[in-house]
């Protein structure tokens, strides 16, 4: 294979989804109340707020619906963009206190390095906004690892289950997409991105698939590059 950047998921794939559902989401219900309410003059959460109405069709909605809205989101692990980017505002207080680090498996960590120092380019492609995937990495379990990677994307270039994101990811990396290798967990994903000409690979960290449509390993020790 000549894979000449590899694009990751996070949950699932360089990180254990117990940390992002019961540790993340959890955090962010929990704070998502107060947050909204003394950063509601804000200019980022009044954008975010402004999101959130569109997708709710509901122009005159209020803070306590707003709220709610959010609530209900995090609850249905809705991937959208207005969430995502306000529960990466929220997040910085955990990390930035120490309640919290990013999870990420050993073996993730060990080959994320490995490529690096090859000279293979890294990028991240998460449902988590940019900021949200910068403090995972930045406050990782094996300290900062924003230096590995070159390019983050999130919702805002697309969403993971269509080619077109995965279209528009190869051109903001200047590649061809057979170049690109992208690892995730969700089959649906891995699906989309072979549609756009990329390589695929499927991370199945508890138990492997018997008929897998997409290589497939439980660890990135196993995967060839
Ligand atoms: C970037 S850390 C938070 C992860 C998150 O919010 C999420 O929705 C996970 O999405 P992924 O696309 O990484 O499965
Ligand atoms: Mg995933």
């Amino acid at each position: 294979m000549t894979i000449k950047v590899i694009l990751t998921d996070i949950e699932g794939t360089t990180t254990d989804i117990r940390f992002v559902h019961d540790v993340l989401f959890p955090y962010a219900r929990q704070a998502l109340p107060a947050f909204v309410k003394g950063h509601w003059n804000d200019a980022v959460v009044q954008s975010i707020m402004a999101e959130a109405k569109l997708v709710l069709e509901a122009p005159d909605a209020d803070q306590t619906t707003l709220i709610q809205a959010f609530i209900n989101w995090i609850d249905q692990d809705k991937k959208v963009t207005a969430l995502k980017t306000l529960q990466g505002l929220i997040w910085v207080q955990g990390y930035k206190n120490g309640d919290f680090t990013g999870h990420l498996y050993q073996d993730a960590y060990e080959y994320l390095q490995r490529w690096n120092e090859q000279g293979i380019e890294l990028s991240v492609f998460s449902s988590g906004s940019v900021k949200a995937q910068q403090l995972l990495f930045g406050h990782s379990d094996f300290g900062d690892l924003t230096p590995l990677f070159s390019h983050y994307f999130d919702t805002t270039t697309g969403h993971k289950r269509e080619k077109a994101a995965y279209v528009s990811i190869a051109s903001a990396l200047q590649q061809l997409p057979e170049n690109i290798l992208f690892l995730s967990d969700i089959v649906e994903e891995l699906d989309a991105a072979q549609s756009a000409g990329m390589k695929t690979c499927l991370l199945a960290r508890e138990e492997l698939p018997e008929n897998a449509t997409h290589n497939a390993v439980s660890s990135f020790e196993s995967i060839s590059v």
